[in-house]
């Protein structure tokens, strides 16, 4: 086999690559204005056709920008254990995605992506699984309206490279990652490939395991039950709860849908919001993003009664926040919600998992890590917590769930979630192993099945509901239980526009500025005057843009600190426009 450079070359010629775009693989891939895309996506068509050459099995792409606005676009490359491309392989993506013509896509895909494995390749035998009619890429998109254009351009990349290419049409960013997995794992892997997205295996398998695990007796609940979840006391009576998504008018919308008869039959009613329905605009006045970060109920939640169980997800349904819309100020003006991030999710889950753990007979433990992976994002509370009141280790790592998902491989149980609600529980092929030895005990049973409902690929908004809904369900809780685990510290992010933002550098997880110099010394100077203050400041990944931290004592405190440090990186760092 070798490569043909004619058809890659031809190919790449309907893609060109905009003089000034210049992209960068940021914190979860390529994301730009979808108008500038058609090009990067192409080329990352090319590179996971080339990475399952590589590896000799299936992978994917994914086509989507998220929370980001719609005029967004984006993609992200699925590697064939259904994890993310590994970061060694980033600079040589930005390679590919930054040549200038069509003659240097040929020459870095044959030399830097490809050039030490050709001669393996061309002299593996004929019939070969490696042979790129054997082998698949996995092509998923979201809601945005580029999404044709752009996938049109992905299925060219890997075509050239004579890869087949597949599409699975509109699929939450997990669910692809999941297909990856379903596609090179266990009975589902077809010799020649998938022909077509086995989705019902994704229900079967969450869903399935979900509803296995609402018929388990509930006298095991684990608090005695004694909380005003709707839920009741965990007795077999049990009153239906409504949950309230907003569906962020993303693909989250069409993927739940499965789920609302599925749920009903045990008693939780999905109320589906934003779902597109109605007109909204993705991402626009709603989604997880716009909730935690602007502390508001989103758009269609106009008559949800204030206290209600609420959650939303973001665009392409990988990330899940859980609020409760605060009654409105006497004067009409409009309440804002009680938020339940993705540290309060994590916490849950963390409290939950090691109360299982602890009801483990002592040989499937020996040796057993748990360990929760967080962000400089992460409230100082939920840390305090962690730390003072579970005693679990915890780990800091930066931002962007690429990170958080390698260190919590480290732990045989990593329970890792960005604030944002990006996050899962990953358990190690070991604990499953002592789980299924020990299995006629109830908490290992329970934590087999937990390992089904949980997304083990990637952090997913649809298996967050379940995790959630079913801990809230054994414990008795509502939310009101769940949000007084601990009270977070009022906080605040600001952003703020610099000439260059790659001029700032980071250390220690993304809480120390390297560079430039001075910036770290002023910023430590006024975080000294804030009693409980804490605060950093990073270029993001995703928008160009410098993003600040702070958090404090009281909400004015951290909303004046964040001010302050947003002025002397203005100050110091090139700060655009007017002064924070
Ligand atoms: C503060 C914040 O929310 N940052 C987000 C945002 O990254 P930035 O690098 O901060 O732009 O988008 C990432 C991708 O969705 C997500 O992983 C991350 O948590
Ligand atoms: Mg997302």
């Amino acid at each position: 086999m070798s490569l043909n450079a004619e058809a890659v070359r031809a190919a790449s010629s309907a893609f060109r690559k905009p003089p000034d775009f210049h992209p960068s693989y940021g914190t979860a891939g390529f994301r730009a204005d979808a108008d500038l895309l058609a090009s990067t996506v192409f080329r990352c068509g090319l590179l996971a056709a080339a990475r399952a050459l590589l590896l000799g099995a299936h992978t994917g792409l994914m086509i989507t920008a998220s929370h980001n606005p719609v005029v967004d676009n984006g993609v992200k490359m699925v590697d064939p254990d259904g994890g993310m491309m590994p970061q060694s392989f980033e600079p040589v993506a930005a390679e590919l995605a930054n040549c200038a013509n069509d003659d240097d896509v040929v020459a870095v895909l044959r030399d830097r992506v490809l050039g030490a494995a050709l001669p393996a390749l061309a002299a593996s035998a004929s019939a070969s699984p490696q042979q790129p009619q054997h082998l698949t890429v996995l092509v998923g998109h979201d809601t945005r309206p580029s999404a044709p254009q752009l996938l049109a351009a992905a299925l060219s990349g890997v075509r050239a490279l004579g890869v087949r290419a597949v599409s699975c049409g509109l699929v939450t960013t997990p669910q692809l990652h999941f297909l990856v997995h379903a596609a090179n794992h266990g009975s589902s892997r077809a010799a020649d490939g998938p022909a077509a997205p086995q989705l019902q295996l994704y229900y079967d398998t969450l869903v399935g395991a979900f509803l296995q695990l609402s018929q388990r007796p509930h006298a095991e609940d684990l608090n005695g039950g004694a909380g005003s979840g709707a839920y009741g006391s965990g007795t077999a009576e049990r009153k239906a709860v409504v949950l309230y998504v907003d569906c962020a008018n993303g693909v989250g919308a069409q993927q739940l849908g499965p789920l609302v008869p599925a749920l009903r039959g045990v008693g939780i009613e999905l109320q589906l919001r934003n779902t597109g329905a109605g007109g909204g605009t993705l991402n626009l006045g709603c989604g997880a993003d716009y909730v935690q970060k602007e502390r508001m109920p989103p758009s269609e939640f106009g008559d949800v009664p204030a206290g209600a169980r609420c959650c939303s997800l973001d665009g392409d349904a990988d990330r899940l926040v859980y609020f409760s819309p605060l009654a409105a100020a006497a004067g009409g003006g409009g309440g804002g919600v009680s938020l339940l991030d993705g540290d309060k999710v994590s916490m849950l889950a963390a409290a939950y998992v090691r109360d299982l753990m602890g009801q483990l007979p002592e040989e499937a433990l020996r040796g057993i890590r748990v360990c929760c992976v967080q962000t400089a994002y992460a409230n100082g509370a939920s840390t305090a917590y962690l730390r003072d009141v579970l005693q679990l280790p915890a780990v800091c790592t930066p931002t962007g769930v690429k990170f958080l998902h390698e260190a919590a491989h480290d732990a045989d149980v990593g329970i890792y979630f960005e604030s944002n609600g990006h996050g899962t529980v990953l358990f190690s092929q070991e604990l499953l192993k002592r789980l299924r030895a020990v299995d006629s005990n109830a908490a290992a049973k329970e934590l087999l099945l937990l390992a089904r409902v949980i997304n083990q690929t990637v952090g997913d908004a649809i298996s967050g509901i379940l995790l959630v809904e079913h801990i809230l369900r054994r414990k008795g809780w509502g939310l009101p239980e769940w949000q007084a685990l601990y009270s977070d510290l009022p906080s605040r992010q600001v952003k703020l526009k610099v000439a260059d933002r790659a001029i700032i550098t980071t250390a220690d997880a993304e809480r120390v500025c390297v560079t430039p110099a001075g910036l770290q010394d002023a910023i430590a100077h006024i975080v000294q005057e804030f009693p409980q203050g804490r605060a950093f400041a990073r270029p993001s990944g995703t928008e160009d843009a410098v993003r600040v931290y702070a958090e404090a004592a009281t909400q004015q405190a951290a909303d004046e600190l964040a001010r302050r440090v947003a002025q002397v990186v203005y100050d110091l760092a090139g700060g655009l426009g007017s002064r924070p």
